[in-house]
């Protein structure tokens, strides 16, 4: 089981941060939530700010977290493990996504989400509604 943290990084108004996956890489195109791979050793925690610092030039300070979701396909299997967070420090820059957008909770529906961010989607939604 490959373990995978993501963040749910929410601004002022409530507003959360989509990424898109730069084509070329897996899932490429699709939306997600940042995050990646922790490494051995690692706290979830601190995956996710190293993650997040990696791909976004952001600290984030890392609050509650949401149900992890484990997905299945056809060779990997993977945890997905969110949390809330906000940005504390950095300004923000997209180094491997080719697009990246603030959404409200009820934009986030329209957007193609890898598979393993969906059911998170859904959770968020749920929560805001
Ligand atoms: N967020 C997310 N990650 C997924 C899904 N399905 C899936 O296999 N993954 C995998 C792809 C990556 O191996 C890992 C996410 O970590 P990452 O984004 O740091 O991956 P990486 O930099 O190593 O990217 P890559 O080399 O796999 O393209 O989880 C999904 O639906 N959502």
């Amino acid at each position: 089981m490959l373990e995978v943290v993501c963040g749910l990084m929410l601004d002022a108004d409530g507003r959360v941060l989509a990424c898109r996956r730069a084509p070329g890489r897996s899932m490429g195109g699709f939306w997600e939530f940042p995050g990646g791979k922790i490494e051995i050793g690692e706290a979830p925690e601190q995956a996710l700010r190293r993650e997040l610092m990696e791909e976004l030039a952001v600290d984030v300070k890392v609050g509650e977290p949401l149900e992890p979701v484990v997905w299945e396909g056809d060779t990997t299997r993977i945890r997905l493990s969110p949390f809330l967070c906000r940005i504390s420090g950095g300004t923000l820059v997209p180094i491997e996504h080719d697009e990246i957008r603030w959404c409200a909770w009820t934009e986030l529906a329209d957007l193609e989400w890898a598979p393993a961010d969906r059911p998170i989607v859904n959770e968020f939604i749920t929560r805001n509604s």
